[in-house]
């Protein structure tokens, strides 16, 4: 495809009456629709079981836009593309009926046959979906056909392959899209350019500069209605085994030789390629795990992850981890990573946390145990932007110094409409940029990394629960830094 031209599509969302597909699929195809990123020549099927009308679905799909952006323009005009049929994806007689579909609505609608298959449903579905996809002919397009996979990709190492050959005996790896939700935001892929595009960050990027780096991503939200996928998850395969290591990889990958996909996808795998393995003997000293009680968020009581649903009474799932991996190479010897996730904390906040080495004796501070150490902080989510702490002189007559911050927030520049992290990882698919899309090398590694913590926590029974909601997680979580002379930087 010529860069200018918009992608003409078609899309087959799989699970049109779920959570994801009202929360960010719609909205995001409006945007990119409104925003005229994509053709207009585009139409959308929508497949469930629900039985619903076409009008029923455009009602859906209008009411969740709405709830995204309030009032909209041609919201009519809009939905009018979408189309529903009621569908079950173990009957595979349904196949052929949808594949009639697709091939009238690309006689009416101009979308160059391609095909763009979204599985916006239950990970246990993914392999035969795709397989059915081959069978029945759906693939067979003068376009280009891709399939989008939400996560989680597998329960463990082992599934995670299984599915992955099911789903290969059906698309080429680059037809595959791993999709990793925060991969798309906006500041996740400004990693990539503060430390690309910046001299003074490069130089110093690496163990004998850093001191550690350190992953918040905290929710307030606790485990909704969505307790019986958690339930089976937890936040490490939530969270950890996907956003959390991809972070890392970013932040710790070495420059690529371009900007594509290929040599982007090969520096972050060397890196988790460089993942310190855990013997099970060192995984209580790595990692910590918690589990929500009762406690006050926003101002609000909340009753504990146990209470949240009858099915939870006795559950050992874990909704915090924090974690301190190390990479094994020249530029992180000796740089721990410190990475925290959990649900029902203080604030929903996701940021990054650069600390420098001190300089060996400050002249400037009351006391020696007084340490200010240079930090980059990135945030990625609310408020976008980055933030340098430097140390100054403080006003007065006396020479002592203090930390100020010098701060650049993405909100406040005018006329920047961040797009969601949904809305540019579609058009991505629809372009064919798979970088910020998760190779299966890539998930294969996060596995194999994740796996030996699960087998330690399976075999053992947690105390549970030991942090309030509310709070920032167990205590244990800040012994983890405090062992090795650090703390979590609140910044
Ligand atoms: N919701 C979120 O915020 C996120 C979700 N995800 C992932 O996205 C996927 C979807 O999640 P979510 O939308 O929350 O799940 P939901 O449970 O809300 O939706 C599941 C969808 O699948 C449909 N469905 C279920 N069984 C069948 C069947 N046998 N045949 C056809 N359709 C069926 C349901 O519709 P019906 O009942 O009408 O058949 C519904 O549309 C999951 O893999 C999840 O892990 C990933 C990140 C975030
Ligand atoms: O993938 C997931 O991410 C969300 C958090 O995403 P964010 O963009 O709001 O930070 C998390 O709530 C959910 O449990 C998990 O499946």
């Amino acid at each position: 495809m010529n860069a200018q031209e918009k992608p003409k599509v078609l899309i087959i969302i799989f699970g049109a009456t779920g959570d994801l597909a009202k929360r960010k699929l719609y909205p995001s195809i409006y945007r990119l629709v409104r925003n005229e990123t994509i053709s207009q020549d585009f139409a959308v099927v929508g497949l469930a079981r629900r039985n619903w009308s076409d009008d029923v679905y455009r009602q859906n799909v209008m009411e969740s836009v709405e709830q995204a952006f309030g009032d909209c323009e041609e919201l009519e005009s809009f939905a009018s593309h979408f189309h529903y049929q009621s569908f079950d994806v173990t009957d595979e007689g349904n196949y052929l009926q949808v594949k009639e579909l697709v091939e009238k609505l690309e006689s009416e609608y101009d979308t160059n046959g391609n095909r763009l298959f979204y599985l916006a449903m239950a990970p246990e579905f993914f392999g035969s979906i795709a397989n059915n996809l081959k069978e029945y002919g759906l693939k067979e397009t003068a376009g280009w056909t891709r399939l989008i996979i939400e996560k989680p990709f597998g329960h463990d190492l082992k599934t995670a392959k299984e599915l992955n050959s099911q789903i290969r005996e059906a698309f080429d790896e680059e037809q595959i899209y791993r999709i990793d939700h925060y991969l798309g935001k906006q500041m996740v892929q400004n990693i990539e350019v503060i430390r690309f595009a910046n001299g003074i960050f490069e130089h110093l990027w690496n163990n004998r500069f850093i001191s550690n780096i350190q992953i918040t991503s905290s929710e307030t939200l606790g485990v909704e209605d969505r307790s019986r996928y958690y339930d089976d998850s937890g936040a490490i395969r939530d969270m950890v085994q996907n956003h959390m290591l991809q972070m890392v990889a970013l932040l710790a990958m070495e420059p690529p030789i371009k900007l594509t996909t290929d040599e982007i996808r090969s520096e972050k795998i060397k890196v988790l390629r460089a993942l310190r393995q855990l013997e099970p003997d060192h995984v209580h000293e790595h990692f910590v795990r918690g589990q929500y009680g009762s406690g006050v968020v926003n101002d609000e009581e909340v009753i504990g992850y146990r209470k949240e649903s009858e099915d939870l009474v006795f559950s050992n799932t874990e909704t915090f981890v924090a974690g301190k991996i190390l990479i094994d190479n020249y530029r992180w010897a000796g740089v721990p990573f410190y990475i925290r996730t959990g649900k029902r904390m203080s604030e929903k906040r996701t940021k990054i946390v650069i600390e420098f080495k001190d300089i060996p004796m400050n002249l400037y501070f009351k006391s020696d145990r007084e340490h200010h150490p240079n930090l980059l902080v990135i945030n990625i989510q609310p408020d976008e932007g980055i933030a340098l702490y430097l140390n100054a002189k403080k006003a007065g007559a006396e020479a002592l110094a203090e930390p100020i911050e010098l701060s650049y927030k993405q909100g406040a520049m005018p006329a920047i409409n961040t797009p969601e992290a949904y809305e540019k990882l579609l058009y991505d698919s629809m372009i064919g940029d798979a970088t910020n899309f998760t190779h299966w090398d890539e998930v294969a590694l996060s596995w194999k990394y994740i796996d030996p913590i699960l087998q330690v926590w399976q075999n053992e029974q947690p105390n549970f629960p030991n942090y309030e909601s509310g709070s920032m997680g167990p205590k244990k979580s800040d012994k983890l830094l405090g062992q090795d002379g650090f703390h979590w930087w609140e910044v």
